[in-house]
């Protein structure tokens, strides 16, 4: 499979009828440009994780990255640990991402413990870990959906363990709200999307992302199980917490 990546032009013509955003063939092979052309604080956001693996991790243990895309995580934290320090199962249910997953890591860091699985994250059976990455996945499920896989995860995690979980989210003020949105707005255009690319995107995105407030999910988080949480990061509405398993 051709490893080449290209730049984001799904949204920029016209579309009589906005179909609903997936990740398919096209949206995998212009990923990477589109994702660090839309999320901001994507790449801070991936150097961090590497950091916090190396305070957090103990030495050998196992890490999911949960909706891993391209495998972005694990080459992060693979560029930051030496193999011995962590095994990673990365998991994605889009069959085009998987493919090139595989290929990219087993090129980039083929003497890292990296597996890279297809598979519903919903419907996982989760070995113990010690860190869990949810890196702008969860807000893809239904809200429905989220609790139970929070649960899930607090119990596979190890005592000490530590969920980063990164999404965009929404604020309870209208007001706030509309402020961040059109920012957001602003920052797709200084970054070279056009007025129809960011409207039809929106489009594309509607009931297929689905943000919630940050108070939302620190609620969620502590139903789940988890004694503490923190919003490590925010950059307009896109958001990173942490969040511990009791010692
Ligand atoms: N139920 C599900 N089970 C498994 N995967 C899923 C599910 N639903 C959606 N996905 C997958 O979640 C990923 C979300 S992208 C993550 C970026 C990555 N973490 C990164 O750090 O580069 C975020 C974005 O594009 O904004 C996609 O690859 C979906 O196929
Ligand atoms: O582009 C957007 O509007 C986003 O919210 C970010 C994004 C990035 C990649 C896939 C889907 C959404």
């Amino acid at each position: 499979m051709s490893d080449a990546s290209y730049r984001d032009a799904i949204f920029t013509t016209p579309l009589d009828q906005v179909a609903q955003f997936s990740f398919d063939e096209r949206v995998v092979a212009c990923f990477p440009d589109m994702i660090r052309r839309s999320v901001p604080g994507y790449g801070q956001i991936l150097g961090m994780l590497g950091i916090i693996a190396e305070r957090h991790l103990p030495r050998g243990a196992h890490v999911y990255d949960l909706g891993c895309s391209l495998g972005a995580v694990g080459l992060a934290l693979a560029g930051r640990l030496p193999p011995q320090a962590f095994s990673l199962t990365g998991v994605d249910i889009s069959p085009g991402m998987i493919a090139r997953a595989k290929d990219t890591l087993a090129r980039e860091c083929p003497d890292h413990a990296i597996e890279i699985v297809e598979g519903d994250i919903r419907h996982l059976n989760y070995r113990t870990s010690g860190m869990v990455v949810l890196n702008f996945t969860l807000q893809f499920l239904p809200p429905e959906d989220r609790d139970g896989v929070l649960s899930k995860l607090h119990a596979a995690l190890e005592p000490g363990g530590v969920l980063v979980m990164s999404e965009k989210i929404r604020a309870a003020d209208e007001q706030e709200n509309a402020w961040l949105v059109e920012r957001y707005h602003d920052f797709k255009r200084a970054n070279g999307y056009s007025e129809l690319e960011i409207s039809q995107k929106r489009t594309a995105l509607e009931n297929v992302l689905i943000p919630d407030t940050l108070d939302a999910h620190h609620a969620c988080i502590a139903q789940a199980g988890f004694s503490r949480s923190t919003t490590w990061f925010q950059y307009l509405n896109f958001a990173s917490i942490i969040a511990f398993k009791d010692e």
